[in-house]
């Protein structure tokens, strides 16, 4: 039974979704304090919430259970990312459900600034019929700048050209073309956006590069009276600039739906005149709530019941064709990296794998993670998956590289590692036979055939005559039957060094591989533990 949590508001259809869906329970726990939201989350394996809940690195600490955070909406600034990433939980959100809406909900503001909607209303409230103080602009004939061309900032620019107004926009990823292709001017930076507007709206999320962009200095380079516009987040302007400006003329107007701290019914702005705010309404529409709660809810139920990663803002997709694809070879991949931490013996540094072949056509990423679960799980235990598989390597300072080689190897595809710290580096290349034999084709630079599978035995020595012998005699007498065995040696040619690898029906005892490392030859024995074939981690299935 998969069990979710409702930590805010959703619309009534996502709800009868979790109702209607086989073996899912769900409980709303809505405003709970620190502590109670910290031990709730514990007993759940998805939880689903809009702006509201805070999920921070304090109340994910320690969270054996939770997989999966939904965010229904788009901002996820109210979620410890690395945090969630840390504990291998996959953080996704509805990109899309509710960019008309906002859209609209900015372009609101707008008008209502242009034509003192709100105060006028007050007015007539207050038994006033103020025709004259409450004259307006149009905004035909002006320019609008955009910071932010994302979804929502292009759904605006759309709608201000409709009103015949000019747009600048400033985005990073925003080129001539594509500024062409949607008919406004592209700003190379705010700073060349600033002075040519008359109304200016941002549309980027809250990061630690977008808090505090527009402060005093920016809003210095405005021309006199520009009315201003925020329904992204709370912190893009700095609040204390705004008073300053407005109470000097230099900004004829303020439209704020978003905070720095929500819920806000306290803020300097509040009741200044040229202002009008919304309590965080831009995503509050019937359509855009229906949208984000079935699609939010379509994501957890997907991702809970098959694996699939859609709108992840912590880790790359993986849906249910790309898993069925890759799945062989990420067992390969976990696989290699489980015998390369046995083989090694810690204290890892660098790590560098090589995919070649038709694999480095798919999403190696995947590769990438499942070699990086193997790797530390024997020393991590449960708490790692491919989630945060790559984030636990780079925070215990191992370096990691990767490369793609289209050439095929000896085999259409294949993946090697190289694990290397402590003064020793440990290679080891595998590929798959079939959908699902995963095999062990070069162990520190010696071609083999081996199984990837159980126990194994494996031993480097001097290719010499006698060696395979004495180690199965000594097993036999130890009463441990050798299932498979393979041998490789360095160059190809007699005489050197040597790799064997036994694949052994159970565990040796200590006296048997206490046996095998003193027969003269052998260099190094070492007994690797790997699931059977057909076991997969609960990620993989
Ligand atoms: N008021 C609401 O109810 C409401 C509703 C939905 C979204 N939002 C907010 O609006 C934000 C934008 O939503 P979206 O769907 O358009 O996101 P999006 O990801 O489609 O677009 C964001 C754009 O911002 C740009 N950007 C990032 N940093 C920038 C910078 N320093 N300068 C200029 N541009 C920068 C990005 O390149 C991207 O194109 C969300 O992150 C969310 O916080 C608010
Ligand atoms: O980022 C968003 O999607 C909006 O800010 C909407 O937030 P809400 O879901 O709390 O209305």
């Amino acid at each position: 039974m998969h069990r979710i949590i409702v930590l805010d508001d959703i619309a009534q259809e996502g709800l009868d979704l979790l109702d209607a869906a086989d073996g899912v329970e769900y409980e709303i726990r809505k405003k709970l304090p620190v502590d109670e939201l910290r031990t709730a989350l514990t007993q759940f394996d998805g939880a689903i919430l809009r702006s509201g809940a805070k999920l921070t690195a304090e109340v994910l600490a320690g969270n054996k259970r939770l997989k999966a955070i939904v965010r229904a909406g788009v901002g996820t600034d109210n979620i410890d990312k690395a945090a969630a990433t840390r504990q291998g939980i996959v953080v996704m959100n509805t990109p899309a459900g509710n960019t008309v809406s906002t859209a609209e909900h900015a372009f609101a503001l707008m008008l209502a600034l242009s034509r003192n909607i709100a105060p006028a209303n007050q007015s007539l409230i207050e038994g006033r019929w103020d025709r004259k103080k409450y004259m307006g602009t149009q905004l035909a004939g002006k320019t609008l700048g955009i910071v932010g061309m994302g979804r929502i900032g292009r759904e605006v620019a759309s709608r201000a050209m409709a009103f015949d107004m000019t747009v600048i926009a400033y985005d990073p990823f925003l080129s001539d073309d594509q500024a062409a292709k949607l008919g406004l001017q592209r700003a190379a930076t705010i700073e060349d956006l600033l002075p040519q507007i008359d109304y200016l709206t941002v549309h980027t999320p809250l990061t630690d590069e977008t808090r505090g962009l527009i402060g005093k200095d920016c809003l210095a380079k405005l021309k006199p009276g520009v009315r201003v516009i925020n329904a992204a987040r709370g912190g893009i302007y700095d609040v204390d600039a705004l008073v300053e400006g407005l109470n000097s003329g230099q900004i004829g107007g303020v439209a704020l739906d978003v905070y720095e701290q929500e819920p806000c019914t306290d803020s300097p702005l509040f009741g200044m005149p040229g202002v009008v705010c919304t309590p965080h309404l831009g995503a509050s529409t019937e359509e855009a709530q229906t949208q984000v709660a079935v699609e939010g809810v379509h994501l957890l139920l997907n991702f809970l019941q098959t694996g699939e990663i859609k709108h992840a803002v912590n880790v790359a997709a993986l849906d249910p064709k790309t898993l069925e694809e890759m799945r062989g070879f990420m067992d390969v991949a976990h696989r290699l990296g489980l015998l390369l931490s046995q083989w090694h013996g810690g204290g890892v540094d660098t790590v560098k794998l090589t995919f070649r072949g038709e694999i480095t056509g798919k999403n190696t990423k995947l590769l990438t993670n499942a070699f990086c679960v193997g790797l530390l799980e024997r020393a991590l235990g449960e708490e790692i998956n491919i989630i945060n598989a790559e984030m636990m390597l780079r925070d215990r300072g191992i370096e990691l590289c990767e490369e793609s080689h289209h050439e095929m190897s000896a085999f259409a595809s294949s993946i090697s590692a190289d694990v290397a710290g402590g003064g020793r580096t440990v290679t080891a290349g595998g590929t798959l036979l079939g959908h699902n034999m995963p095999r062990l084709v070069v162990l520190d630079g010696h071609r083999l055939e081996s199984y990837l599978d159980g126990n194994l035995l494996v031993f480097s020595h001097q290719d010499v005559p006698g060696i395979i012998g004495r180690v199965g005699t000594i097993f036999g007498e130890h009463n441990v039957n050798i299932a498979q065995m393979a041998v490789g040696r360095s160059g190809g040619e007699p005489g050197g060094s040597a790799i064997g690898v036994l694949n052994l029906d159970g565990l040796p005892a200590q006296a048997a591989l206490d046996a095998v490392s003193a027969v003269s030859e052998i260099t190094m024995a070492c007994v690797v533990q790997l699931p059977p074939v057909g076991q997969l981690p609960s990620w993989l299935q």
